[in-house]
């Protein structure tokens, strides 16, 4: 370790180094989580046609209405979604009834969701609708189903029911437009982008890549979970917690194994990986002990060094080069807290910035009680987050006692970013959070 880099510097060295992984076709029902790499506009427009909203019946309300005297359509105005309508024309019988709007409705037809568009051609009658219907050409509004009565064959309206042109539709092209761009690029697809990329006929979709990740856990002393442990030995866990934070953030294409304190071993294992890996975390054995021999070992192996050693506490000693194929090679210190306090800082953010997730703005919250920083170095410092009743996301903080102690890191959220500062930091100071 020479100088000390800057968190923000350290962050901007990592990115300017990142590789692309490239992009993949893969259907619908496998994108859930993925990040979209491709525009998506609309198949047409939505809803396609003007929609019924409620089942219940369809009417021309221009007749239904006390200003409508009898003589025709003079001075009706015709929604737009009307506008290619041909108004129905009043029956012979109807013309004359002068002053009173019509209330009864003989049924001439039925409309259900997925039927052709149906017609009303005389505005005495109604034609009986379901939900998600196409509006029957010649018809303006919808009455509800409760908001009539029988009368033999007949539909009556109930007291108080006034229809409105328009009322229970939704008009064709009100939520989007033919072509309309409604997706870009660096979205991760959750379920609302699942669901207009299926109403958009989007069977096939264009996402980004996964890169192929081992996690190298390195130290003599680490035994697997099931192993019986020797004094003086621990069992490995960081490799399962970054594996665990990289399954979150939907990187599945994970391996983990381990190498021991031996430079020719850990050379010949890391060069093997190297040939078949594009991204390599390893934890442990970077700092400045008789057998931390990573960087000698990745060196030896053609693994171009951007930075070794960032001022923060903890986390320190990390590492970050590039391999000869443009492999990214994070190797994170291996005390627990300082390996998964890098790895939410740098690792994950600078993944998904290589496979184009658009990056969100940082998550702030309220410190609860003052935290001891440090003059020189960034601190960070594991939180738990509650929101207050004004909706504030306030941070207790829990430091946990060395590094290598991590009981306490369940009861928390991720960790707050205090900037080098002289003193502590008072209770009320808003910080960045970093969620593990
Ligand atoms: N003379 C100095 N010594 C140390 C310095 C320093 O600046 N000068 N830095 C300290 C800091 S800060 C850290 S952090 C550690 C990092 O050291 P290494 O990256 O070399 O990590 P190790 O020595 O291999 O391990 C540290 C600690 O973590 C445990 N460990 C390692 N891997 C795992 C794992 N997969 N699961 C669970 N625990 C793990 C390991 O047993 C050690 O206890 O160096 C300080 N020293
Ligand atoms: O920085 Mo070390 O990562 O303090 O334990």
């Amino acid at each position: 370790m020479k100088s000390l880099l800057g968190v923000t510097e350290a962050e901007r060295r990592i990115h300017a180094h990142m590789p692309s992984f490239g992009t993949e076709r893969v259907a619908l029902d496998a994108a859930a989580g993925r990040v979209l790499r491709q525009t998506v506009q609309a198949e047409r427009d939505q809803p396609p046609f003007d929609r019924v909203m409620m089942d219940g019946i369809a009417i021309a309300s221009t007749f239904s209405s006390p200003c409508f005297a009898g003589g025709g359509w003079e001075g009706v105005k015709l929604l737009p979604f009307r506008s290619k309508a041909t108004p129905p024309q009043p029956s012979p019988a109807l013309q004359g009834r002068a002053g009173e709007g019509l209330r009864r409705f003989r049924p001439a037809g039925l409309a259900l969701a997925g039927m052709p568009e149906q017609v009303l051609d005389d505005p005495a009658a109604c034609i009986e609708v379901t939900t998600g219907a196409m509006l029957p050409r010649g018809c303006d509004s919808v009455i509800p189903i409760e908001q009539t009565r029988r009368d033999g064959e007949s539909y009556v309206l109930i007291d108080g029911c006034e229809p409105a042109p328009g009322q229970f539709i939704h008009p064709r092209g009100a939520d989007c437009r033919e072509g309309e761009i409604l997706m870009r690029s660096g979205m991760r697809l959750r379920a609302p982008e699942v669901a207009v990329l299926a109403a958009h006929g989007v069977a096939q979709v264009e996402v980004a890549k996964r890169p192929s990740v081992t996690i190298v856990a390195t130290g003599d002393e680490l035994r697997e979970v099931d192993q019986a442990l020797a004094p003086g030995q621990i069992r490995r866990s960081n490799d399962r917690a970054l594996a665990a934070a990289l399954a979150a953030r939907g990187f599945d294409d994970v391996e983990r194994t381990w190498i021991p304190d031996d430079l020719d071993l850990a050379t010949h294992t890391l060069a093997g990986l190297l040939a078949t890996r594009q991204v390599l975390v390893l934890s442990g054995g970077v700092s400045m002990g008789q057998r931390d021999f990573v960087p000698a070992a990745l060196h030896a192996l053609g693994v171009h060094e951007v930075l070794h050693g960032i001022a923060q506490r903890p986390g320190k000693p990390m590492w970050f080069g590039v391999g000869p194929q443009g492999q990214a090679v994070f190797a994170l210190p291996g005390n627990p807290v300082s390996a998964l306090v890098c790895a939410v800082r740098y690792l994950l953010p600078a993944l998904e910035r290589a496979i184009g997730l658009t990056a969100t703005a940082p998550v702030k919250v309220v410190l609860t009680d003052a935290v001891a920083t440090h003059p020189a170095l960034t601190c960070f410092v594991p939180v738990a987050v509650q929101h207050d009743g004004h909706g504030r996301a306030m941070a207790q903080p829990q430091p946990s006692p060395t590094s290598g102690d991590f009981s306490s890191l369940p009861q928390t959220d991720g960790v707050v970013e205090l900037a080098p500062a002289a003193g502590a930091a008072p209770g009320g100071t808003v910080a960045v959070l970093h969620r593990w």
